[in-house]
């Protein structure tokens, strides 16, 4: 990849392979201070940061994660420079954070009177946590230790830490904040540019600034591009792997976005940015109850270990219920297993469907969209996302009840039956087509059309799996090998949640009436 500046830009501006990416910060000419930019730094930066702007929707819930910050006020988004997108968050209702907050408060202390720990010391890491010990000013952890695990750095139990101790806390002096920016630069940049352009010109600044920015034993070990597997790096061969999923679509038109329109974000909004160093080292488990909580009081972020650890042990968080999609698209890995994985399947009206336009319009009036969602794709009224079901004779859950309502529109023949829907709807809650058809063959030809669909994803999903390696010229590199992991993780994951879609709709087909 060739990377040029445009130094008389009043932007950033990246070139890579003839496209085009920009980070616009606004000011006259910020490669006066940053140059030169350390462009995959920026590009994955950018990545990251449209994610962590996209995440903000979540409306009344707790968002927080090893890097992440979250306090009843304010959302402390962090960047964690890992992949420079591993940026999670974790759906906890707001009172349930506060409750645990609480009860996590009265078990604050560390724990100080076990053996000595056998962890797989990170000899590179010796430093670190002395280093930023000292920028703190305070003590940060002393049950923990960085060592290296299968999945890189993570950070292991030192000594016998029990379930409810406090492990870490990072107090916000040492968070890497857009603050830090230095005052004659900031006063140059304009409204426009947010706290995440802010963060990312200050990464940049102090790579620039090497041996003597005080941040450098942080940035020393920002992850190396090789280390990046999020989708978002993924070549055409390997994107190809999961093309029957909807995370290539999401993929590409997050790439595109990332190039296009990044410097174009409006960033008016409550986020404080920060790297939480030290925290951000601990490794995923989607089991885990341990999440980083922040402390606007006693300003400081922490963490309070869900289990008993021995020495020696990794100490695992959880970033948040993500889904494979969700965390080879963020955060470049996927877990073989994931009991959240979904599936986002698209359903459209069909355009030879002679009712098309009354039922589009019928969609219009009536479809009042899931607040709940919070996936990583944008819903709209034809995009639905399933998880697995437990059982084909339960009542379904894991299929949502727009998406058999839809169903049930798509399968109406004339005006009038439309008309009874809408009807129907307004007799009840608005919603349209929310009740089961009483004539069981109406609702059986409605969940038909949603079986035929999802047994259709599944042949592709099948097919996909089957597909020998893309090039000859992978077989010896790793990258090929972790991504092609990766693309199996997700596709067994999303047919497991498909066939037991599809394992329910049968048995409902079955048994109507
Ligand atoms: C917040 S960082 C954790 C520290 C990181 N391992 C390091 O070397 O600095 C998140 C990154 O760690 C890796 N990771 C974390 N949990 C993982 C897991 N359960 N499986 C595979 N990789 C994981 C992924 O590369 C992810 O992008």
């Amino acid at each position: 990849m060739d990377y040029q500046q445009d130094a008389s830009a009043e932007s950033i501006v990246l070139f890579q392979t003839g496209r085009q990416c920009s980070i616009n910060l606004g000011v006259s000419n910020p490669m006066k201070k940053i140059n030169p930019i350390q462009p995959d730094c920026v590009l994955a930066l950018a990545a990251c940061s449209r994610e962590i702007l996209r995440r903000r929707v979540v409306i009344g819930a707790v968002v927080a994660h090893a890097p992440v910050r979250s306090t009843k006020s304010t959302t402390r988004l962090g960047v964690r420079p890992e992949m420079l997108l591993c940026v999670a968050t974790v759906k906890l209702f707001g009172f349930q954070q506060r409750r645990t907050f609480r009860s996590l408060a009265k078990r604050f202390s560390f724990n100080g009177q076990e053996p000595q720990a056998q962890a797989p010391l990170d000899k590179e890491c010796a430093d670190f946590l002395p280093w930023l010990e000292r920028i703190a000013g305070a003590k940060i952890s002393n049950t923990l230790s960085i060592g290296k695990s299968t999945y890189g750095r993570a950070l292991f139990a030192s000594k016998v830490i029990n379930a409810g101790d406090c492990i870490l806390k990072v107090p916000f002096n040492a968070q890497i904040t857009p603050d830090e920016l230095p005052p004659d630069f900031r006063v140059s940049l304009t409204d426009e540019v947010g706290n995440i352009g802010k963060l990312a010109a200050l990464l940049m600044i102090e790579k620039q600034t090497g041996q003597n920015s005080r941040w450098v034993p942080y940035i020393s070990r920002l992850p190396q591009p090789a280390e990046m597997h999020s989708t978002i790096f993924w070549d055409e061969d390997e994107l190809n792997m999961i093309r029957c999923s909807a995370v290539h679509k999401e993929t590409v038109k997050q790439k595109a976005r990332i190039e296009k329109e990044f410097s174009h974000v409006a960033q008016r909004n409550v986020l404080t940015v920060e790297q939480i160093p030290f925290a951000d080292f601990m490794n995923h488990d989607g089991l885990s109850a341990s999440i980083v909580l922040s402390d606007e009081d006693k300003q400081l972020s922490e963490v309070t270990a869900d289990r008993n650890y021995s020495p020696g042990d990794e100490v695992l968080i959880r970033y948040g219920d993500f889904s494979n999609a969700t965390l080879m698209l963020d955060f470049g890995f996927t877990l073989p297993c994931n009991i959240h994985d979904e599936v986002q399947i698209q359903m459209d009206v069909p355009n030879d469907d002679p009712l098309r336009n009354m039922k589009l319009g019928l969609l219009q009036t009536h479809y009042t969209r899931s607040v709940k969602n919070i996936s990583i794709f944008h819903s709209s009224c034809d995009t639905f996302t399933i998880k697995e079901v437990k059982s084909a004779k339960g009542k379904g859950k894991g299929i949502p009840q727009s998406l058999r309502a839809f169903a049930r529109l798509l399968s109406c023949t004339s005006p009038q039956e439309l008309n009874d829907l809408s009807k129907e709807a307004a007799q009840n809650d608005g919603r349209l087509a929310r009740l089961p058809f009483k004539d069981g063959c109406r609702e059986l030809k409605a969940h038909k059309i949603i079986l035929s669909h999802i047994n259709k994803l599944i042949e592709d999903h099948s097919a996909c799996i089957k597909e020998p390696e893309a090039s000859n010229c992978h077989f010896v590199s790793q990258r090929y090998t972790v991504r092609r992991q990766m693309a199996r993780d997700l596709l067994f994951g999303e047919l497991r949640v498909m066939r037991s879609v599809a394992d329910w709709l049968n048995h409902y087909c079955t048994n109507l009436p």
